[in-house]
């Protein structure tokens, strides 16, 4: 279980003090998640999760809190973070930052099909434009200047022609951010890290309805592609190879562009987005990987599977946006 902070019942009990919430029934270690510390939280109000910041910090966190609160009030379907009696919505236990949000219904699925990607592409499209009135600002900090900053941490792990291939990538994506193209694309806050575990679905298989998206703690301002590019190289693959399940990918961004019409600019930029977003995680599973912390159960993920991805890209590009 990654669970890399303990909470005691009786650490939830005095939590709830202050919140409006009403008292504890339950709590419950969640063993899905590499980044935070979630428990399941059962009042006799209402169902929660209770998350503990791990890596952000009390000064980077209301971004990420008040852009679900926004999104929420939008009625985007996101956790809701829950306001204390100070007004506040994020606090402190164990010496590190912790907020409580509502807990949505429904599961993640490993194997969606077409209807779950027309939801899940229709909902960032919807998620992306309830957006544009957000008043804070932060960029994306796990973008280009950081994979600068963490390659040459990894690269005495990799192989010459790894390394070749991430050092030739960072140069073309370096250019690509600094371009007048770039520049040119519609942007504002976006999730970032919008795979298939992070959204939930109720119903059954067959007859899925969108349960939310949760799991923001990535999410920044940035291009509004590289939202759905890190989105559709999860969703519409094969997972042994990366190459593109066409019908999934076609389902995923029609929806998307049925709310929000993609750019001509978006058009022309797409192949070296889809590069952009498996670079992203390539970088972020190589730094997982060599730098594992100390958990009660940590599972890193697979970094070889977003340099396949990558590869996958280059050779074969990507159908054009609709
Ligand atoms: N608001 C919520 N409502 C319902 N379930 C939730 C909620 N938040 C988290 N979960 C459950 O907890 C699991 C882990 O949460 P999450 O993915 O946010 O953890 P994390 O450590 O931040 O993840 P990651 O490793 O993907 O960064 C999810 O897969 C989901 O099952
Ligand atoms: N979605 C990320 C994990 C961080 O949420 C990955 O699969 O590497």
């Amino acid at each position: 279980m990654a669970v890399f902070t303990p909470v005691s019942d009786k650490d939830a009990q005095a939590l709830l003090t202050q919140y409006n919430l009403g008292s504890l029934v339950s709590l419950q270690g969640i063993s899905a998640g590499i980044e935070n510390t979630n428990y399941f939280l059962d009042t006799t109000q209402g169902r929660y999760v209770l998350t503990i910041f791990e890596v952000l910090t009390h000064q980077q966190l209301p971004f990420y809190i008040e852009l679900m609160h926004h999104l929420a009030q939008h009625s985007v379907p996101v956790p809701e973070p829950q306001t204390q009696r100070n007004g506040e919505r994020l606090t402190t236990l164990h010496g590190k930052p912790c907020a409580i949000v509502s807990r949505l219904r429904g599961r993640h699925e490993s194997d969606p099909g077409v209807t779950h990607c027309r939801l899940a592409g229709a909902t960032l499209a919807q998620a992306h434009l309830a957006g544009r009135d957000f008043m804070l600002q932060q960029p994306n900090l796990r973008s280009l200047p950081w994979w600068q900053e963490v390659i040459p941490k990894v690269l005495p792990f990799l192989s010459a022609q790894q390394a070749a291939l991430i050092q030739a990538e960072l140069a073309t994506q370096t250019r690509f951010f600094a371009s007048a193209e770039h520049a040119a694309l519609p942007s504002g806050p976006a999730h970032c890290d919008l795979f298939r575990d992070n959204v939930l679905f109720d119903g059954d298989h067959e007859h899925p309805s969108m349960g939310g998206f949760i799991d923001f703690y990535f999410a920044g301002c940035d291009a509004w592609l590289f939202d759905v590019a890190v989105a559709v190289n999860d969703w519409c693959i094969h997972r042994a190879d990366g190459s593109w399940q066409p019908e999934l990918l076609q389902a995923w961004l029609h929806a998307y562009a049925q709310v929000r019409p993609f750019t001509p600019e978006e058009k022309q930029a797409w192949p070296l987005m889809l590069r952009a977003a498996a670079m992203r995680f390539w970088v972020s599973r190589l730094y997982d990987f060599y730098r594992p912390r100390e958990a009660e159960t940590l599972q890193p993920h697979d970094p070889s599977h977003f340099e396949r991805v990558l590869q996958a890209r280059i050779q074969a590009g990507a159908p054009q946006l609709p």
